[in-house]
């Protein structure tokens, strides 16, 4: 059975108590069980992590991209959270890696401040899905598997 990764970066710890006029009320753990389920549906398996960390998200994607030379995996579901405004690094581990990456922002990014409309992981991306709320995992994992 091969695995789907969900990596969530900085801060997506607090989701639910965190700015829930911006973010809603779901927390980590029941977005996480719904990638959980979803995956489960669909004939594969979910692995959530979670890092506040920049390089921590490096080395998994890196470890990813092994995976997914190898069939292990089919690919990640990345809420880089503020690195993605800011991370040359992660690109660049996306792009090393030949990791698939479906982008997802729960907020609305391009409604919000000025600095949150750029993206370094887009171009490398498959696609973004942002403003949905928890659904957007659930969307960007059919894109990989059914993609
Ligand atoms: O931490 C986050 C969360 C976010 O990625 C989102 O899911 O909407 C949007 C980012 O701008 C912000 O820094």
């Amino acid at each position: 059975m091969r695995t789907i990764h969900i990596l969530n970066g900085p801060n997506l710890n607090l989701l639910g108590t965190r700015e829930p006029g911006v973010y809603g009320t779901a927390t980590l753990a029941d977005v996480e069980q719904r990638c959980a389920d979803v995956a489960t549906a669909l004939g594969c398996r979910a692995e959530c992590r979670q890092s506040n960390h920049e390089g921590r998200l490096v080395d998994w994607l890196q470890e990813i991209g092994r995976e997914v030379a190898e069939g292990r995996s089919i690919g990640v579901v990345l809420n880089p959270g503020a690195y993605t405004h800011t991370s040359v690094a992660i690109r660049d581990a996306i792009a090393g890696a030949q990791v698939p990456v479906v982008e997802i922002h729960v907020s609305n990014v391009h409604a919000r401040e000025e600095f949150r409309r750029h993206s370094y992981v887009t171009p490398v991306a498959r696609g973004v899905i942002a403003g949905l709320g928890p659904i957007g995992y659930e969307l960007a994992i059919r894109a990989l598997v059914e993609g």
